[in-house]
Order: structure tokens, then C-alpha cells, then sequence
């Protein structure tokens, strides 16, 4: 499903209305997915999950830096569901790093890290957590080295899913939100490491990419 859509002419909540720490003021423009918005609807695409995959050994792979904070509060929410079932299964988390981003444009030469040797995949239902999938490149190169050590099964979640002119080359499988073509930051997405602080989605200011340029 496309997940929780969110409008281009969505003019986002105003930030006097949320708590966010002090050095980011004036660096934001405006909140567009409140922090308990993204945990109710983490809490669902859990239950969607476990329906799924939830009959044979789980590894999660948290593609980082930008996926880490939805992986830990998915597999937290996958956890609560599963000691309370009677049939639960082992579920393993393993780390890749994506470097593809300087400032706020994809670049073309992308880079796994940590995912050399990943034989210990094969016979098992992977889920690959990602934090924002635009073109979905990235992660069309990914799933092509993942499906390389025969998994049994691969399933994407993204929190976020952009949406950008060419159509999505690959759109995962569970999504968060679907969002405007325009660069956000906050629960662990960064603008040049800046903002993985900040606990809500929100869209950054010109004033903002500025301080924050390199
Ligand atoms: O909007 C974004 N914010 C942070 N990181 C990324 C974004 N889009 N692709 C990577």
C-alpha cells in the first residue's frame, strides 16, 4: 500500500505548536509528521509485517544512517507483538551503511558498507528497513546484492517515500507515508548529519541549509 498520503499542498503544522531542541531554531520551516503520528502508524505496519513474514526466521536489515531510528521502534512494536502471540520466531538485525548524499542531492556513485558477506541470508525472510526511498536507486542496487545470496524472501519497509516525476523504480513493499518531492529531516534523516536529533519530521528552511552547507 502507499501508506498514509501526504498532500503537496499540505502546509504542515506550525512549530510553536511542538517541542524540538533550541539550537535547530530558525532552521526549520514546518512540522510534517509529528513524532506520535510516525509511532501509531510504525505500530501498524508491525502488525502488517509479522502477517506477513512472521511463520520463519526474520532478519531485519537496517539500511543506516537514515533508517535507524523507524528500524528500532518497528522492531520494538514486532517485538510486543510477538510476546504476546503464542507463536513467535527468532529475528536477527543486521547494519549496512548507504552513502549516496552530499547536501541535498543524490549522488551517482553508491557505496554499501557492511554488506560484503551476507551468506548468513540465504533460506531467510529478510526485511530490508529503510528511513526515505526517492528514485528508489539505492535501493534497486541493494535489493539486486541482497537477492544475490538466495534469501527465501525479501520485503522493503520505508517510512518515507518521496514522491518524485520518474516513476519509483522500486517501491517497498510497507510504507509510512508517502510525501512531497521536498528534502525533510528529523528521526534520524540528516542533512549533512545535522537533525538526526530532532524527533519529528520536518521540513527544513533555506536559512537552515545554509547554516548547515558544506
Ligand atoms: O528528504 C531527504 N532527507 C534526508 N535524506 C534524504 C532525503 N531524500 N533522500 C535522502
Amino acid at each position: 500500500s502507499e501508506g498514509i498520503v501526504i498532500h503537496d499542498d499540505w502546509p504542515g503544522y506550525s512549530l510553536d505548536l511542538f517541542s524540538y531542541p533550541a539550537h535547530y531554531y530558525g532552521d526549520l520551516d514546518c512540522v510534517i509528521i509529528p513524532h506520535g503520528v510516525i509511532m501509531d502508524r510504525t505500530e501498524r505496519l508491525a502488525r502488517n509485517i509479522m502477517d506477513d513474514l512472521g511463520d520463519h526466521d526474520i532478519v531485519v536489515l537496517c539500511v543506516l544512517k537514515g533508517g535507524y531510528q523507524f528500524c528500532a521502534d518497528l522492531v520494538d512494536r514486532i517485538k510486543a507483538l510477538s510476546c504476546n502471540s503464542d507463536h513467535t520466531i527468532p529475528m536477527r538485525v543486521h547494519f549496512i551503511r548507504l552513502k549516496s548524499y552530499l547536501n541535498d542531492q543524490s549522488t551517482e556513485d553508491l557505496h554499501i558498507l557492511g554488506a560484503e558477506d551476507l551468506s548468513f541470508l540465504s533460506g531467510k525472510n529478510v526485511l530490508i528497513v529503510e528511513g526515505i526511498v526517492g528514485t528508489g536507486k539505492t535501493m534497486k542496487t541493494l535489493l539486486k546484492h541482497v537477492e544475490s545470496f538466495r534469501p527465501k524472501m525479501i520485503k522493503i519497509a520505508g517510512l518515507l517515500v518521496k514522491r518524485v516525476q520518474l516513476s519509483p523504480t522500486c517501491v517497498p513493499d510497507y510504507v509510512g507515508f508517502e510525501i512531497p518531492n521536498r528534502f525533510v529531516v528529523g528521526y534520524a534523516l540528516d542533512y549533512n548529519e545535522y537533525f538526526r536529533d530532532l524527533n519529528h519530521i520536518c521540513v527544513i528552511s533555506e536559512s537552515g541549509k545554509k547554516k548547515y552547507k558544506i
